[in-house]
């Protein structure tokens, strides 16, 4: 591979944010995303400060597959950017995840939104995330999160209302708050 040029690999030497948007629709997903939490909580560079609520979401793009269930986390971080790909393609492999299909059903997702204020073209990280703009099954999860959030300037409730597949996005109950 090339070499990744060098704000892609330099650590931060003070925490930075970035957003994480999770994906699941193979497998107990609800228990897929919840043991993702847990390891990025878990993880020594990775300060977990918020999660979103699961949003059930209708698949965009590739083909007629199961529903998804999406989760937006935010998280402080001193990994550099290709190291937070690299744990979150580690994150991917511990479910298990195979890549076949573009587009296609999978264990688990983890995209990068954003990180920091890195802006990057490259195919490898690409920031912020090229199409996270577009996807309110990312949006929305993000607000819920974040109400105040702001994607390429734009206010993220915004984009979420604007997104073409707003109308499928529903917030789920988590297994723990619907246990009596
Ligand atoms: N911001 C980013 N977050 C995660 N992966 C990225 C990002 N930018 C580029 N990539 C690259 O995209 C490649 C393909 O990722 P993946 O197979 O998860 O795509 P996908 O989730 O199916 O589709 P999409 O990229 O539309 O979400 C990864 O190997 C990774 O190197
Ligand atoms: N609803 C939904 N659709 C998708 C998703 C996803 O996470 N949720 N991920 C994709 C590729 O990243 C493509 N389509």
């Amino acid at each position: 591979m090339d070499q990744l040029p060098e704000d892609l690999t330099t650590a931060p030497a003070h925490p930075v944010s970035a957003v994480l948007a999770l994906g699941s629709n193979l497998g107990d997903s609800q228990q897929i995303l919840h043991d993702a939490v847990e390891a990025l909580r878990a993880h020594a560079q990775v300060h977990v400060t918020a999660v979103s609520p699961l949003a059930k979401t209708a698949p965009v793009g590739g083909p007629a597959q199961p529903d998804f269930l999406n989760q937006v986390v935010l998280i402080d971080t001193t990994l550099a950017p290709y190291e937070l790909l690299e744990l979150a393609q580690k994150l991917e492999q511990a479910a298990a995840r195979v890549r076949d299909i573009r587009w296609g059903p999978r264990t688990l997702d983890v995209d990068i939104i954003t990180y920091d204020e890195v802006v990057s073209d490259h195919p490898v990280l690409t920031l912020p995330h090229p199409r996270a703009q577009q996807r309110a099954f990312v949006l929305t999860p993000w607000a819920w999160a974040d109400s105040e959030a702001t994607l390429n300037g734009v206010p993220v409730t915004q984009l979420a209302a604007q997104a073409d597949d707003a109308a499928t996005v529903q917030q789920v109950s988590t297994r723990q708050e619907g246990t009596p």
